[in-house]
């Protein structure tokens, strides 16, 4: 038996897990996390990089021929750190107008809504999913989510702990569909950072049909190199505040609306919602939440072909309830409900002095 032979008889392939080294820079037709295209500066624009002929689809929400639909925002916004506990965020490339539709992709990533199956099943179906990409795909996603840089490429079978962080990261970069039978995961849409209702500068949509396409349109003018924000309106909070206030979902102490108006201005938002310079989906019907972490904004007066909002996060229980408010920013200052009642208490106690005062003058 020569050398490599009994190499691969003591070590057969399906347990040698790959050593996969670093790439040594994004293939030539697509993009990296920071947006940067090679083929950005001649001009040229790639959306989808075709598969080899007689290969299958490799995206199951289109059924589309192509590997993974490739940067086709990078004229307009760029993927950059935000330098802050946030990570990485969506920027501007050049200053745009409100209503200006910022994003317009496809998904990157599809499969099934946890809601649809079991929790087991789910999970078995999510690992399944990323197996059966094209290795290119997954090269690509995980360049582009640096999150989730550890995933095997290939068809290797997932650690517990990977698949555990992969799920993780689904139900954090997902966007359900309309329908809620599937959740996707956008290249830039999947990047953007949350900020409370008055602060966001962008509404997001779900096409209302398959390919389930997400559309992010600007609420506001933003100027070159800011940051975009759209307002998960997850019901049940999030664990982080506000990038641009720091509000937490459900409301502010009084100290920290004063803060929040200093930061709105630095920001150059105005600090009354009336004043604020609005795109033309604030026409829009509200976004209406779900219970439990997912959210799906979804209306029922909305248009049959209309997209609107709808973002998936951590939990699978959470049941559909269209008359739920969205989470405002409704403040109740520190303190005040005591000091109301110290103050009724301190009147009657007064007025009960006063009373016996009298009573014993007479
Ligand atoms: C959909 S991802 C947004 C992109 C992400 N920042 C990244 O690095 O790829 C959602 C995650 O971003 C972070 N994030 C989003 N908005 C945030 C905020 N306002 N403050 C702090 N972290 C935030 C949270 O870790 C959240 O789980």
């Amino acid at each position: 038996m020569s050398q490599s032979e009994s190499f691969m008889a003591t070590r057969p392939l399906e347990n040698i897990r790959l050593q996969v080294k670093p790439s040594q820079g994004p293939p030539p037709h697509s993009s990296n996390i920071y947006g940067q295209n090679n083929l950005k500066n001649q001009g040229i624009r790639i959306v989808h990089a075709a598969r080899p002929e007689g290969s299958g689809p490799t995206n199951q929400a289109t059924g589309a021929n192509f590997y993974l639909p490739y940067m086709t925002n990078s004229l307009a916004v760029k993927i950059k750190h935000t330098k802050t506990s946030r990570g990485l965020g969506v920027f501007t490339i050049q200053s745009f107008p409100a209503g200006h539709r910022i994003v317009g992709e496809g998904a990157i990533f599809s499969c099934v809504h946890p809601e649809q199956v079991e929790e087991m099943e789910w999970r078995r179906r999510v690992v399944h999913r990323w197996r059966s990409l094209a290795v290119l795909d997954q090269t690509w996603f995980k360049e582009h989510f640096p999150q989730i840089q550890y995933m095997p490429l290939g068809t290797l079978e997932l650690t517990p702990h990977e698949a555990n962080k992969f799920f993780c990261f689904v139900l954090e970069y997902a966007f359900s569909n309309i329908p809620r039978d599937r959740i996707n995961i956008y290249p830039f849409a999947s990047h953007i950072n949350h900020a409370c209702e008055k602060c966001a500068n962008a509404q997001f949509w779900v096409q209302a049909e398959a390919p389930d396409r997400i559309t992010v349109r600007l609420t506001r003018y933003v100027r070159k190199g800011q940051e975009i924000f759209i307002n998960y309106n997850r019901p049940s909070g999030n664990t982080f505040g506000c990038a641009v206030c720091g509000a937490r979902d459900g409301g502010a102490s009084r100290l920290r609306q004063f803060w929040q108006g200093i930061r709105r201005r630095a920001h150059g938002v105005s600090s009354d919602p009336s004043e604020l310079e609005l795109g033309p989906i604030s026409t829009q019907p509200q976004p209406v939440p779900v219970t439990g972490d997912i959210v799906d904004s979804a209306t029922t007066e909305a248009p049959a072909d209309a997209i609107h909002p709808a973002t998936v996060a951590a939990s699978r229980d959470g049941k559909t309830t269209r008359d739920v408010k969205a989470p405002t920013e409704t403040v109740t200052p520190v303190g005040e409900a005591n000091s109301t009642e110290t103050h009724t208490s301190s009147q009657q106690r007064v007025s009960a002095w006063w009373a016996s005062f009298r009573k014993s003058r007479r």
